[in-house]
């Protein structure tokens, strides 16, 4: 399946001087839909994956059909103030601002497997931030999946040592 032909290229979104990579061709396609998500869930699997993880927003539509397909658990991380229980925060930044992440404090029994999700690595900041996330609730982060990397922005080495699985590159 060639996905990268399923990407949409926006220049100057959402400001001037970033091409945004869209997704929402590939998700309106749902064969070449399915096949990513399965695609990512036999590395997933090839971990011993025991829950999903993924950012707010579009982390949720990689991670969520992620963690079904595997018929594991998925844990949402929110921008501040939407979870209503007590949360554990990270401040991070991303190719074009920066911001906080949020997860439940209970969210994720020490020791779990956890495999981050997103749809896509740009600079890393948003999935460190993840990982963070999951480190700090005594979670073992077994691996990371994108859909997308964007290999300038060299995100990978804000996760050295992780097992990385992307589709497309850009
Ligand atoms: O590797 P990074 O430089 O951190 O960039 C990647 C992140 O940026 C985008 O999310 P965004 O914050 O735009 O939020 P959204 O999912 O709500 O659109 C994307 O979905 C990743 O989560
Ligand atoms: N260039 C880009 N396109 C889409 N999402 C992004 N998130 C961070 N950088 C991005």
């Amino acid at each position: 399946m060639d996905f990268a032909s399923k990407i949409r290229s926006i220049p100057d979104f959402p400001q001037p001087g970033i091409l945004f990579r869209d997704i929402t061709p590939l998700l309106a396609d749902g064969q070449a839909y399915r096949m990513a998500i399965q695609e990512l869930a036999a590395f997933a699997r090839s971990l011993g994956t025991e829950a999903v993880i993924g950012p707010e927003a579009r982390g949720y539509v990689v991670g969520a059909p992620l963690a079904y397909e595997l018929g594991v658990g998925f844990v949402p991380v929110r921008k501040p103030g939407k979870l209503p229980g007590r949360t554990v925060a990270v401040d991070y930044q991303l190719e074009y601002g920066f911001g906080r992440l949020e997860v439940h404090a209970d969210a994720i029994r020490a020791g779990t497997k956890v495999l981050v999700a997103d749809d896509l690595l740009a600079t890393g900041g948003t999935i460190s931030a993840t990982v963070e996330l999951v480190r700090r609730l005594g979670g073992e982060v077994v691996g990371a999946a994108f859909l997308i990397e964007l290999t300038e922005l060299a995100g990978r080495q804000r996760l050295p040592g992780m097992k990385i699985k992307t589709l497309i590159q850009f």
